[in-house]
């Protein structure tokens, strides 16, 4: 699966872009804030209808504009598939997929895989444990509708307990009866994710081990720590066990809601202890180990986007992931950098074809080789 051609109209920095890709390699170089991400966002953009990197779809409008459109040709399972996104200021964004409008955004997601690897990424190491849900969530609903159906229902659950237990705090009245209603789905519906999170946690760790060792060049040892209260107790009797701190919090605190992945380098957290390269090292193997996963989960080899990847990380370890990139085992790449020189090296690591953009304030030249 591939995107053969991006067009662009008024989409962030660029008033009109128009790109025919390599299936294989396609590299966007130029100077900080050019608009090499805003190239990456967009192909982002035709594969999960959203922006990487801002929530708010109209700040893709280009300054002083009144629209975006975002368009793409791909070839997938043998066939092309023609993607249009566009979106007028204060208006619903339209998405279509040959020339079809899609009833709801939720139809298209997981129709082109894709993962990409951002300096943003940090947030799942730095940030809170939400961050490391997500990732986790993200990863096992993309091609599990019951998944994402239960954790629907899951939250519903726990929004209506919630509250309920800030009702009987501002009326002073409780009455576990009417609390046990939504425990009981919250038991129900928080079991089938715990398991399904710790069977994908499991499958997920010895792809992330190989990736990392061969980066690394397997001088550090990597674990990720799955923390649930649900790995020692069923949710029935924690809830129950809880239910005095619940009524003086005024909302749940024990469930899958809870749940953190820990990410440890030999013994000690790496969020804590680890240096910025191994860091970035330890996100660039969890995300080709998700890559590994969506592409055996989907039946098709998902496009990689890699934005600023070599940044932080030493002349070997930028070495292993051009070896690892250039294998077969991947399909389209892109890569974003500020110079040739990483790029150089890729090019003379593969035989396959390759397509070089030069990215300057908003606008592109093709194939500078
Ligand atoms: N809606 C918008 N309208 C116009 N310009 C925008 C819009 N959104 C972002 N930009 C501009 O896009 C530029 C950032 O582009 P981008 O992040 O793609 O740069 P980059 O080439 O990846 O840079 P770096 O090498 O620093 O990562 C900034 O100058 C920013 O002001």
């Amino acid at each position: 699966m591939h995107i053969q051609h991006l067009a662009l109209v008024n989409f962030k920095n660029f008033e009109e872009a128009d790109l025919k890709f390599s299936s294989n390699l396609n590299c966007f170089i130029g100077n900080n804030g050019a608009g090499k991400t805003n190239l990456m966002d967009a192909i982002y953009y035709l594969s999960f209808c959203k922006s990487f990197s801002s929530a708010i779809d109209g700040l893709n409008i280009r300054h002083e504009e009144e629209f975006f459109v975002v368009q793409g040709k791909y070839q997938r399972l043998e066939q092309d598939e023609h993607i249009y996104c566009g979106l007028k200021r204060g208006q619903k964004k339209h998405f279509k997929r040959n020339k079809k409008e899609y009833k709801k955004l939720s139809e298209h997601i997981g129709l082109l895989p894709l993962i990409i690897i951002t300096p943003s990424d940090i947030n799942l190491i730095m940030g809170g444990s939400d961050e490391r849900r997500r990732f986790l969530d993200g990863l096992i609903s993309q091609y599990d509708q019951v998944y994402l159906d239960n954790l629907i229902r899951y939250n519903r659950a726990l929004l209506q307990r919630n509250k309920l237990l800030k009702q009987f705090a501002s009326e002073r009245f409780f009455s576990e009866e009417s609390l046990e209603v939504w425990s009981d789905q919250l038991v129900h519906y928080g079991q089938l994710i715990h398991e399904k999170r710790v069977e994908y946690l499991q499958k997920l760790q010895p792809i992330f081990q190989q990736y990392y060792e061969l980066i690394s060049s397997g001088k550090e040892r990597i674990e990720m720590i799955h923390e649930s209260k649900l790995n020692e107790n069923d949710l029935g009797s924690l809830l129950k066990e809880s239910i005095a701190k619940d009524r003086i919090l005024q909302y749940t605190s024990v469930g899958i809601h809870k749940d953190d992945i820990l990410f440890n380098l030999g013994d000690y957290p790496i969020k804590k202890l680890g240096s910025q390269g191994q860091k970035k090292t330890y996100l660039v193997a969890l995300k080709l180990a998700q890559f590994d996963f969506i592409k055996e989960l989907s039946g098709m080899t998902p496009i990689l986007l890699l934005d600023d990847i070599f940044d932080k990380l030493d002349k070997n370890r930028v070495e292993q992931i051009v070896k690892l990139v250039a294998n077969d085992h991947f399909g389209q790449i892109f890569i974003t950098d500020t110079n040739r020189e990483h790029l150089d090296q890729i090019i003379t690591e593969i035989e396959a074809d390759y397509k070089i953009f030069q990215v300057v304030e908003g606008s592109v030249n093709e194939d500078i080789k």
